[in-house]
Protein backbone atom coordinates (compact mmCIF):
# COMPACT_ATOMS: atom_id res chain seq x y z
CA UNK A 1 0.00 0.00 0.00
CA UNK A 2 3.01 2.10 0.67
CA UNK A 3 5.01 1.89 -2.32
CA UNK A 4 5.65 5.23 -2.87
CA UNK A 5 6.99 5.70 0.81
CA UNK A 6 10.08 3.84 0.05
CA UNK A 7 10.57 6.73 -2.54
CA UNK A 8 9.47 10.08 -0.92
CA UNK A 9 12.55 8.72 1.83
CA UNK A 10 15.00 8.09 -0.12
CA UNK A 11 14.50 11.02 -1.75
CA UNK A 12 13.99 12.98 1.45
CA UNK A 13 17.03 11.81 3.21
CA UNK A 14 19.41 12.99 -0.29
CA UNK A 15 17.79 16.41 0.21
CA UNK A 16 18.53 16.48 4.39
CA UNK A 17 22.11 16.18 3.34
CA UNK A 18 21.94 18.30 0.58
CA UNK A 19 22.58 22.22 0.39
CA UNK A 20 18.60 22.34 1.31
CA UNK A 21 19.65 21.06 4.64
CA UNK A 22 18.85 23.84 7.24
CA UNK A 23 21.20 24.30 10.05
CA UNK A 24 19.62 24.63 13.59
CA UNK A 25 18.85 28.46 14.81
CA UNK A 26 20.98 29.93 17.42
CA UNK A 27 19.11 31.52 20.77
CA UNK A 28 17.70 34.39 19.11
CA UNK A 29 13.88 35.40 19.08
CA UNK A 30 11.72 34.85 15.80
CA UNK A 31 12.03 39.05 15.34
CA UNK A 32 15.32 38.63 15.76
CA UNK A 33 16.11 35.70 13.29
CA UNK A 34 14.01 37.34 10.68
CA UNK A 35 16.09 40.69 11.30
CA UNK A 36 19.15 38.67 10.25
CA UNK A 37 17.95 36.56 7.14
CA UNK A 38 15.34 39.66 5.59
CA UNK A 39 18.25 41.81 4.20
CA UNK A 40 19.90 38.22 2.62
CA UNK A 41 16.68 37.65 0.61
CA UNK A 42 16.11 41.48 0.33
CA UNK A 43 19.78 41.07 -1.80
CA UNK A 44 18.78 38.24 -3.75
CA UNK A 45 15.72 39.78 -5.14
CA UNK A 46 17.48 42.78 -6.34
CA UNK A 47 20.18 40.56 -7.91
CA UNK A 48 17.07 38.88 -9.66
CA UNK A 49 16.13 41.60 -10.55
CA UNK A 50 18.87 43.26 -12.11
CA UNK A 51 20.30 40.33 -13.57
CA UNK A 52 17.48 38.65 -14.79
CA UNK A 53 14.18 40.70 -15.54
CA UNK A 54 13.82 39.84 -18.87
CA UNK A 55 15.00 36.13 -18.22
CA UNK A 56 12.02 34.26 -20.14
CA UNK A 57 10.96 30.91 -17.63
CA UNK A 58 8.24 29.57 -19.60
CA UNK A 59 5.28 30.19 -22.21
CA UNK A 60 2.28 31.45 -21.50
CA UNK A 61 -0.42 29.08 -23.77
CA UNK A 62 -4.20 29.72 -24.49
CA UNK A 63 -4.67 26.77 -22.38
CA UNK A 64 -2.95 28.26 -19.61
CA UNK A 65 -5.29 31.65 -19.71
CA UNK A 66 -8.56 29.03 -20.01
CA UNK A 67 -7.06 26.37 -17.83
CA UNK A 68 -7.54 28.09 -14.17
CA UNK A 69 -3.34 29.52 -15.10
CA UNK A 70 -2.66 25.92 -14.23
CA UNK A 71 1.13 26.00 -14.90
CA UNK A 72 2.16 28.86 -15.04
CA UNK A 73 4.95 30.44 -13.28
CA UNK A 74 3.50 33.44 -11.88
CA UNK A 75 4.59 34.15 -8.27
CA UNK A 76 7.00 34.16 -6.16
CA UNK A 77 6.68 32.47 -3.15
CA UNK A 78 9.32 32.19 -0.43
CA UNK A 79 8.20 29.22 2.24
CA UNK A 80 7.42 25.89 0.27
CA UNK A 81 7.44 24.68 -3.28
CA UNK A 82 5.80 21.99 -5.07
CA UNK A 83 6.75 19.26 -7.11
CA UNK A 84 4.27 17.76 -8.78
CA UNK A 85 6.05 14.13 -8.20
CA UNK A 86 7.71 14.80 -4.88
CA UNK A 87 5.38 16.30 -3.01
CA UNK A 88 5.56 19.68 -1.09
CA UNK A 89 8.61 20.90 0.65
CA UNK A 90 9.43 23.70 3.08
CA UNK A 91 12.80 25.37 2.19
CA UNK A 92 13.74 22.42 0.50
CA UNK A 93 12.51 20.04 3.80
CA UNK A 94 10.32 17.30 2.93
CA UNK A 95 7.68 15.96 5.09
CA UNK A 96 9.55 13.20 6.66
CA UNK A 97 13.18 15.10 6.77
CA UNK A 98 10.49 17.83 8.68
CA UNK A 99 9.21 14.79 11.08
CA UNK A 100 13.31 14.19 11.28
CA UNK A 101 14.47 17.65 12.68
CA UNK A 102 11.11 19.61 13.83
CA UNK A 103 11.04 19.42 18.21
CA UNK A 104 7.54 18.12 18.89
CA UNK A 105 5.50 18.33 22.39
CA UNK A 106 6.94 17.06 25.84
CA UNK A 107 5.89 13.18 25.12
CA UNK A 108 4.97 13.95 22.23
CA UNK A 109 6.31 12.98 18.67
CA UNK A 110 4.24 15.13 15.99
CA UNK A 111 5.38 17.69 14.67
CA UNK A 112 4.41 21.25 16.76
CA UNK A 113 3.23 23.50 14.29
CA UNK A 114 4.67 26.48 16.10
CA UNK A 115 8.31 24.86 14.80
CA UNK A 116 6.84 24.24 11.31
CA UNK A 117 6.09 28.47 11.80
CA UNK A 118 9.53 29.08 12.17
CA UNK A 119 10.80 26.86 9.19
CA UNK A 120 8.26 28.77 7.03
CA UNK A 121 9.14 32.38 8.13
CA UNK A 122 12.68 31.80 8.78
CA UNK A 123 14.01 28.70 6.67
CA UNK A 124 15.65 27.72 9.77
CA UNK A 125 14.84 24.48 11.98
CA UNK A 126 14.37 26.24 15.76
CA UNK A 127 15.60 24.52 18.77
CA UNK A 128 13.07 23.14 21.39
CA UNK A 129 13.73 26.51 23.47
CA UNK A 130 12.62 28.38 20.97
CA UNK A 131 9.95 26.78 19.77
CA UNK A 132 8.83 26.76 23.60
CA UNK A 133 9.39 30.48 24.09
CA UNK A 134 6.97 30.93 20.80
CA UNK A 135 3.93 28.32 22.39
CA UNK A 136 4.62 31.08 25.10
CA UNK A 137 4.21 34.01 23.24
CA UNK A 138 1.02 32.58 21.67
CA UNK A 139 -0.38 31.31 24.38
CA UNK A 140 -0.14 34.80 26.08
CA UNK A 141 -1.57 36.39 22.82
CA UNK A 142 -4.20 33.96 22.39
CA UNK A 143 -7.37 35.57 24.54
CA UNK A 144 -10.08 36.94 21.80
CA UNK A 145 -11.68 40.38 22.54
CA UNK A 146 -14.87 40.44 23.92
CA UNK A 147 -16.43 42.12 21.00
CA UNK A 148 -15.64 38.95 19.16
CA UNK A 149 -16.88 36.60 21.36
CA UNK A 150 -20.00 38.22 21.30
CA UNK A 151 -20.33 38.64 17.46
CA UNK A 152 -19.70 34.49 17.25
CA UNK A 153 -21.86 33.79 20.00
CA UNK A 154 -24.88 35.44 18.52
CA UNK A 155 -24.55 33.68 15.08
CA UNK A 156 -27.08 31.21 14.19
CA UNK A 157 -25.93 27.96 14.63
CA UNK A 158 -26.97 26.91 11.51
CA UNK A 159 -24.30 28.97 9.73
CA UNK A 160 -21.87 26.68 8.60
CA UNK A 161 -18.48 27.28 10.53
CA UNK A 162 -15.74 28.59 8.04
CA UNK A 163 -18.66 31.92 7.68
CA UNK A 164 -17.98 32.29 11.27
CA UNK A 165 -14.41 31.86 11.21
CA UNK A 166 -13.94 33.77 8.19
CA UNK A 167 -16.54 36.86 10.20
CA UNK A 168 -14.14 36.47 13.43
CA UNK A 169 -10.97 36.73 11.73
CA UNK A 170 -11.71 39.88 9.47
CA UNK A 171 -13.42 41.53 12.87
CA UNK A 172 -10.28 40.47 14.89
CA UNK A 173 -8.40 43.56 11.92
CA UNK A 174 -10.24 45.84 14.79
CA UNK A 175 -6.73 45.51 16.26
CA UNK A 176 -4.69 45.69 13.30
CA UNK A 177 -1.23 47.23 14.08
CA UNK A 178 -0.19 47.47 10.27
CA UNK A 179 -3.79 49.17 9.66
CA UNK A 180 -2.88 51.74 12.52
CA UNK A 181 0.48 52.16 11.25
CA UNK A 182 0.02 52.74 8.21
CA UNK A 183 -2.66 55.12 8.76
CA UNK A 184 0.28 56.95 10.64
CA UNK A 185 2.06 56.93 7.58
CA UNK A 186 5.29 54.64 8.19
CA UNK A 187 8.04 54.17 5.79
CA UNK A 188 7.66 50.80 3.62
CA UNK A 189 10.87 49.44 5.33
CA UNK A 190 8.41 49.28 8.72
CA UNK A 191 5.59 47.38 7.11
CA UNK A 192 7.03 44.08 7.86
CA UNK A 193 7.61 44.52 11.73
CA UNK A 194 3.72 45.46 11.90
CA UNK A 195 2.46 42.84 9.43
CA UNK A 196 4.38 40.59 11.77
CA UNK A 197 2.95 41.72 14.53
CA UNK A 198 -0.85 40.83 12.95
CA UNK A 199 0.28 37.53 11.89
CA UNK A 200 2.08 36.37 15.18
CA UNK A 201 -1.51 37.76 17.17
CA UNK A 202 -3.84 36.32 14.37
CA UNK A 203 -2.37 32.69 14.50
CA UNK A 204 -2.25 32.85 18.24
CA UNK A 205 -6.47 33.56 18.94
CA UNK A 206 -7.33 30.77 16.01
CA UNK A 207 -7.85 28.26 18.25
CA UNK A 208 -9.63 30.35 21.01
CA UNK A 209 -11.85 31.39 17.74
CA UNK A 210 -12.45 27.81 16.26
CA UNK A 211 -12.87 26.38 19.32
CA UNK A 212 -15.47 28.95 19.97
CA UNK A 213 -17.51 28.17 16.72
CA UNK A 214 -17.07 24.42 17.82
CA UNK A 215 -18.59 24.56 21.38
CA UNK A 216 -21.32 27.08 19.96
CA UNK A 217 -22.36 25.24 17.20
CA UNK A 218 -22.10 21.32 18.76
CA UNK A 219 -21.53 21.48 22.25
CA UNK A 220 -23.62 24.65 23.26
CA UNK A 221 -23.79 24.91 27.14
CA UNK A 222 -20.28 23.78 27.92
CA UNK A 223 -17.80 25.66 29.47
CA UNK A 224 -14.91 26.49 27.02
CA UNK A 225 -11.58 25.97 29.59
CA UNK A 226 -9.53 29.17 29.83
CA UNK A 227 -6.12 29.40 27.60
CA UNK A 228 -3.27 26.96 29.49
CA UNK A 229 -0.47 29.54 29.42
CA UNK A 230 1.85 26.43 29.65
CA UNK A 231 0.44 24.52 26.42
CA UNK A 232 1.77 24.54 22.96
CA UNK A 233 -0.85 25.99 20.34
CA UNK A 234 -2.49 22.46 19.63
CA UNK A 235 -2.78 21.57 23.17
CA UNK A 236 -4.84 24.45 24.18
CA UNK A 237 -6.74 24.24 20.99
CA UNK A 238 -7.14 20.65 21.97
CA UNK A 239 -8.42 21.40 25.13
CA UNK A 240 -10.42 24.06 24.08
CA UNK A 241 -11.91 21.47 21.85
CA UNK A 242 -13.22 19.16 24.74
CA UNK A 243 -10.33 16.79 23.64
CA UNK A 244 -7.46 17.42 26.03
CA UNK A 245 -7.77 14.29 27.59
CA UNK A 246 -7.33 12.64 24.16
CA UNK A 247 -3.74 12.29 23.83
CA UNK A 248 -3.41 10.47 20.58
CA UNK A 249 -6.33 13.02 18.73
CA UNK A 250 -4.31 15.96 20.12
CA UNK A 251 -1.02 14.55 18.58
CA UNK A 252 -2.83 14.44 15.20
CA UNK A 253 -3.84 17.58 15.35
CA UNK A 254 -0.61 18.71 15.73
CA UNK A 255 0.37 16.66 12.97
CA UNK A 256 -2.32 17.76 10.85
CA UNK A 257 -1.98 21.46 11.68
CA UNK A 258 1.53 21.20 10.54
CA UNK A 259 1.58 19.19 7.77
CA UNK A 260 -1.51 21.17 5.95
CA UNK A 261 0.37 24.91 6.70
CA UNK A 262 1.77 25.55 3.63
CA UNK A 263 1.45 24.61 -0.03
CA UNK A 264 3.57 26.97 -2.38
CA UNK A 265 1.65 29.82 -3.12
CA UNK A 266 -0.69 29.39 -6.24
CA UNK A 267 -3.27 26.82 -4.00
CA UNK A 268 -6.84 28.96 -3.99
CA UNK A 269 -6.45 29.72 -0.11
CA UNK A 270 -2.98 30.88 -0.33
CA UNK A 271 -3.31 32.70 -3.65
CA UNK A 272 -6.14 34.99 -2.10
CA UNK A 273 -4.30 36.09 0.78
CA UNK A 274 -1.38 36.67 -1.33
CA UNK A 275 -3.40 38.64 -3.65
CA UNK A 276 -5.68 40.44 -1.18
CA UNK A 277 -2.53 41.38 0.99
CA UNK A 278 -0.69 42.80 -1.83
CA UNK A 279 -2.93 45.62 -1.96
CA UNK A 280 -1.97 46.51 1.70
CA UNK A 281 -5.30 45.09 3.11
CA UNK A 282 -4.24 44.33 6.65
CA UNK A 283 -3.30 40.53 7.20
CA UNK A 284 -6.72 39.91 9.37
CA UNK A 285 -8.40 40.83 6.37
CA UNK A 286 -6.36 39.08 3.75
CA UNK A 287 -6.70 36.07 5.55
CA UNK A 288 -10.45 36.27 6.42
CA UNK A 289 -10.83 36.46 2.47
CA UNK A 290 -8.17 33.20 1.88
CA UNK A 291 -10.45 31.12 4.46
CA UNK A 292 -13.21 32.15 1.93
CA UNK A 293 -11.28 30.56 -0.90
CA UNK A 294 -10.48 27.01 1.50
CA UNK A 295 -14.54 26.99 2.28
CA UNK A 296 -14.94 25.52 -1.41
CA UNK A 297 -15.34 22.31 -2.14
CA UNK A 298 -12.59 21.83 -4.99
CA UNK A 299 -10.37 22.90 -2.31
CA UNK A 300 -10.56 22.32 1.69
CA UNK A 301 -13.70 21.62 2.16
CA UNK A 302 -12.86 18.34 0.57
CA UNK A 303 -12.46 17.06 4.03
CA UNK A 304 -15.52 17.85 4.54
CA UNK A 305 -16.99 16.50 1.69
CA UNK A 306 -15.29 12.82 1.51
CA UNK A 307 -16.57 11.95 5.10
CA UNK A 308 -19.65 13.35 3.32
CA UNK A 309 -19.22 10.52 0.59
CA UNK A 310 -17.96 8.18 3.00
CA UNK A 311 -21.18 8.22 4.75
CA UNK A 312 -23.45 8.05 1.86
CA UNK A 313 -21.76 4.94 0.60
CA UNK A 314 -21.63 3.08 3.83
CA UNK A 315 -25.50 4.01 4.42
CA UNK A 316 -26.05 2.67 0.59
CA UNK A 317 -24.01 -0.90 0.84
CA UNK A 318 -24.63 -1.36 4.20
CA UNK A 319 -21.54 -1.73 6.70
CA UNK A 320 -20.92 -5.03 7.02
CA UNK A 321 -21.13 -5.46 3.09
CA UNK A 322 -18.10 -3.31 2.08
CA UNK A 323 -15.36 -4.49 -0.41
CA UNK A 324 -13.90 -4.08 -3.31
CA UNK A 325 -16.17 -4.58 -5.98
CA UNK A 326 -18.83 -2.07 -3.83
CA UNK A 327 -16.82 0.19 -3.39
CA UNK A 328 -15.61 0.34 -7.36
CA UNK A 329 -19.74 0.28 -8.08
CA UNK A 330 -20.04 3.35 -5.47
CA UNK A 331 -17.05 5.26 -7.33
CA UNK A 332 -18.78 4.41 -10.35
CA UNK A 333 -21.94 5.52 -9.36
CA UNK A 334 -20.18 8.60 -8.36
CA UNK A 335 -18.35 9.45 -11.80
CA UNK A 336 -21.28 8.69 -13.34
CA UNK A 337 -23.72 11.43 -11.86
CA UNK A 338 -21.03 14.22 -13.18
CA UNK A 339 -19.54 14.33 -9.32
CA UNK A 340 -15.97 14.13 -8.38
CA UNK A 341 -14.76 11.88 -6.21
CA UNK A 342 -13.52 13.94 -3.10
CA UNK A 343 -9.94 13.54 -1.82
CA UNK A 344 -8.68 12.78 -5.55
CA UNK A 345 -7.01 14.54 -7.70
CA UNK A 346 -4.45 17.58 -7.94
CA UNK A 347 -3.95 20.60 -9.34
CA UNK A 348 -0.40 19.92 -9.16
CA UNK A 349 0.61 16.66 -7.89
CA UNK A 350 0.79 13.94 -10.01
CA UNK A 351 1.24 11.03 -7.46
CA UNK A 352 -0.33 10.14 -4.08
CA UNK A 353 0.14 13.13 -1.93
CA UNK A 354 2.67 12.80 0.60
CA UNK A 355 1.18 14.35 3.18
CA UNK A 356 -1.93 11.99 2.54
CA UNK A 357 1.08 9.30 3.42
CA UNK A 358 2.23 11.14 5.91
CA UNK A 359 -1.36 10.76 8.17
CA UNK A 360 -1.79 7.28 6.57
CA UNK A 361 1.67 6.26 8.48
CA UNK A 362 0.05 7.67 11.45
CA UNK A 363 -2.99 5.04 11.48
CA UNK A 364 -0.57 2.48 10.76
CA UNK A 365 1.70 3.37 13.76
CA UNK A 366 -1.99 2.89 16.18
CA UNK A 367 -3.58 0.22 16.67
CA UNK A 368 -6.90 1.57 17.15
CA UNK A 369 -6.68 2.54 14.23
CA UNK A 370 -5.37 0.41 11.85
CA UNK A 371 -9.11 -1.58 13.21
CA UNK A 372 -10.90 1.38 12.86
CA UNK A 373 -14.00 0.71 10.42
CA UNK A 374 -13.65 4.33 9.22
CA UNK A 375 -9.94 3.92 8.29
CA UNK A 376 -10.50 0.65 6.71
CA UNK A 377 -12.69 2.18 4.23
CA UNK A 378 -10.09 5.08 3.47
CA UNK A 379 -7.31 2.48 2.84
CA UNK A 380 -9.98 0.45 0.93
CA UNK A 381 -10.98 2.98 -1.27
CA UNK A 382 -7.34 3.68 -1.78
CA UNK A 383 -6.74 0.26 -3.26
CA UNK A 384 -9.09 0.35 -6.26
CA UNK A 385 -10.09 4.35 -6.78
CA UNK A 386 -6.91 4.91 -8.64
CA UNK A 387 -7.59 2.70 -11.62
CA UNK A 388 -11.21 3.53 -11.66
CA UNK A 389 -10.13 7.02 -12.23
CA UNK A 390 -7.73 5.84 -14.41
CA UNK A 391 -10.28 3.94 -16.61
CA UNK A 392 -12.53 6.94 -16.08
CA UNK A 393 -9.73 8.69 -17.89
CA UNK A 394 -10.59 12.40 -17.26
CA UNK A 395 -8.55 13.71 -14.04
CA UNK A 396 -4.49 14.08 -14.88
CA UNK A 397 -4.29 12.73 -11.38
CA UNK A 398 -5.99 9.85 -10.16
CA UNK A 399 -4.66 9.57 -6.46
CA UNK A 400 -5.61 10.77 -3.22
CA UNK A 401 -4.73 13.97 -1.84
CA UNK A 402 -4.97 14.86 1.73
CA UNK A 403 -8.52 15.69 1.76
CA UNK A 404 -8.76 11.82 1.76
CA UNK A 405 -7.80 10.61 4.87
CA UNK A 406 -7.26 13.50 7.34
CA UNK A 407 -10.82 14.30 8.59
CA UNK A 408 -11.30 10.62 9.40
CA UNK A 409 -8.74 10.21 12.43
CA UNK A 410 -10.92 12.96 13.72
CA UNK A 411 -14.26 11.06 12.63
CA UNK A 412 -12.81 7.81 14.51
CA UNK A 413 -11.66 9.73 18.09
CA UNK A 414 -15.13 11.21 18.33
CA UNK A 415 -15.10 14.70 16.84
CA UNK A 416 -17.31 13.85 13.95
CA UNK A 417 -19.16 16.79 13.20
CA UNK A 418 -17.34 16.76 9.67
CA UNK A 419 -18.92 20.64 8.30
CA UNK A 420 -16.16 21.36 11.06
CA UNK A 421 -12.91 19.74 9.40
CA UNK A 422 -12.26 22.25 7.03
CA UNK A 423 -11.91 25.42 10.15
CA UNK A 424 -9.32 22.91 11.48
CA UNK A 425 -7.60 23.30 8.14
CA UNK A 426 -8.37 27.39 8.47
CA UNK A 427 -6.48 27.50 11.48
CA UNK A 428 -3.47 25.68 9.77
CA UNK A 429 -3.00 27.10 6.63
CA UNK A 430 -2.45 30.56 8.68
CA UNK A 431 1.04 29.12 9.02
CA UNK A 432 2.02 29.53 5.42
CA UNK A 433 -0.22 32.31 4.01
CA UNK A 434 1.23 34.87 6.98
CA UNK A 435 4.41 33.48 6.57
CA UNK A 436 3.97 35.17 2.97
CA UNK A 437 2.57 38.03 3.80
CA UNK A 438 5.26 38.73 6.51
CA UNK A 439 7.74 38.13 2.99
CA UNK A 440 5.74 40.36 0.56
CA UNK A 441 5.86 43.41 2.75
CA UNK A 442 9.90 42.58 3.76
CA UNK A 443 10.88 42.10 0.17
CA UNK A 444 7.81 45.32 -1.10
CA UNK A 445 6.17 43.39 -3.60
CA UNK A 446 3.85 44.89 -5.46
CA UNK A 447 0.07 45.00 -6.09
CA UNK A 448 -1.38 41.84 -8.11
CA UNK A 449 -2.59 42.54 -11.07
CA UNK A 450 -2.02 40.03 -13.93
CA UNK A 451 -3.76 40.85 -17.71
CA UNK A 452 -6.74 39.71 -18.82
CA UNK A 453 -8.65 39.01 -22.10
CA UNK A 454 -11.89 38.90 -23.79
CA UNK A 455 -12.29 35.94 -25.96
CA UNK A 456 -12.28 38.23 -28.89
CA UNK A 457 -9.20 39.95 -27.56
CA UNK A 458 -7.78 36.60 -27.39
CA UNK A 459 -8.57 35.83 -31.13
CA UNK A 460 -7.10 39.21 -32.50
CA UNK A 461 -3.70 38.34 -30.46
CA UNK A 462 -3.71 34.72 -31.67
CA UNK A 463 -4.24 36.36 -35.49
CA UNK A 464 -2.28 39.20 -34.82
CA UNK A 465 0.93 36.45 -33.82
C1 LIG B 1 -6.27 20.58 -0.04
C2 LIG B 1 -6.77 20.58 -1.43
O1 LIG B 1 -7.28 21.55 -1.90
S1 LIG B 1 -6.50 19.18 -2.36
C3 LIG B 1 -7.86 19.17 -3.53
C4 LIG B 1 -9.15 18.84 -2.84
N1 LIG B 1 -10.26 18.70 -3.79
C5 LIG B 1 -10.81 17.52 -4.07
O2 LIG B 1 -10.40 16.48 -3.57
C6 LIG B 1 -11.99 17.54 -5.00
C7 LIG B 1 -11.86 16.47 -6.06
N2 LIG B 1 -10.82 16.78 -7.00
C8 LIG B 1 -11.01 17.69 -8.00
O3 LIG B 1 -12.10 18.21 -8.21
C9 LIG B 1 -9.84 18.07 -8.89
O4 LIG B 1 -8.94 16.98 -8.95
C10 LIG B 1 -9.10 19.32 -8.41
C11 LIG B 1 -10.06 20.49 -8.27
C12 LIG B 1 -8.44 19.08 -7.06
C13 LIG B 1 -8.01 19.67 -9.42
O5 LIG B 1 -8.64 20.10 -10.58
P1 LIG B 1 -7.90 20.14 -12.00
O6 LIG B 1 -6.50 20.63 -11.83
O7 LIG B 1 -8.77 20.88 -12.91
O8 LIG B 1 -7.84 18.58 -12.33
P2 LIG B 1 -7.66 17.89 -13.77
O9 LIG B 1 -6.88 18.75 -14.71
O10 LIG B 1 -7.16 16.53 -13.48
O11 LIG B 1 -9.17 17.84 -14.30
C14 LIG B 1 -9.48 17.28 -15.55
C15 LIG B 1 -10.88 16.72 -15.49
O12 LIG B 1 -10.91 15.62 -14.55
C16 LIG B 1 -11.92 15.85 -13.61
N3 LIG B 1 -11.48 15.39 -12.30
C17 LIG B 1 -10.39 15.80 -11.60
N4 LIG B 1 -10.39 15.20 -10.40
C18 LIG B 1 -11.49 14.43 -10.33
C19 LIG B 1 -12.05 13.61 -9.34
N5 LIG B 1 -11.50 13.48 -8.12
N6 LIG B 1 -13.20 12.97 -9.60
C20 LIG B 1 -13.78 13.09 -10.82
N7 LIG B 1 -13.32 13.86 -11.80
C21 LIG B 1 -12.17 14.53 -11.55
C22 LIG B 1 -12.07 17.36 -13.57
O13 LIG B 1 -13.32 17.74 -13.00
C23 LIG B 1 -11.93 17.72 -15.03
O14 LIG B 1 -13.15 17.42 -15.66
P3 LIG B 1 -13.70 18.36 -16.87
O15 LIG B 1 -12.69 18.18 -17.97
O16 LIG B 1 -15.03 17.80 -17.16
O17 LIG B 1 -13.74 19.76 -16.36
O1 LIG C 1 -2.07 22.89 -3.77
C1 LIG C 1 -3.29 22.98 -4.02
O2 LIG C 1 -3.75 23.49 -5.06
C2 LIG C 1 -4.30 22.42 -3.10
C3 LIG C 1 -3.70 21.83 -1.87
O3 LIG C 1 -3.36 20.67 -1.82
C4 LIG C 1 -3.49 22.71 -0.73
O4 LIG C 1 -3.71 23.91 -0.84
O5 LIG C 1 -3.08 22.22 0.34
Amino acid sequence: MFAHRAAFRSISRTAATSAHAKRFASTKSLKETLQEVIPVKQEQLKRLKLEHSQTVIGDVKVENLIGGMRGLKAMLWEASVLDPLEGIRFHGLSIPDCQKVLPAAPGGKEILPESMLWLLLTGEVPTPEQTRQLSKELAEKGELPEFVEKLIDSLPKSLHPMTQLGMGVAALNHDSSFQSAYEKGIKKSEYWTHTLEDCINLIARLPALAARIYRNVYKPDTELPNINKDLDLVGNYSNMLGYGDNHNLTEYLRLYIALHGDHEGGNASAHTAHLVGSTLSDPYLSYSAALFALAGPLHGLANQEVLRWQQAMLSEIGDGNINHEKIKEYLWKTLKSGQVVPGYGHGVLRNPDPRFIALQEFCQSRPELTESPIIQLVNKTFQVAPDVLKEHGKTKNPYPNVDATSGCVLYHYGLTEFKYYTVIFGVSRALGALTQLVWARALGLPLERPKSLSMDALEKLIKSS
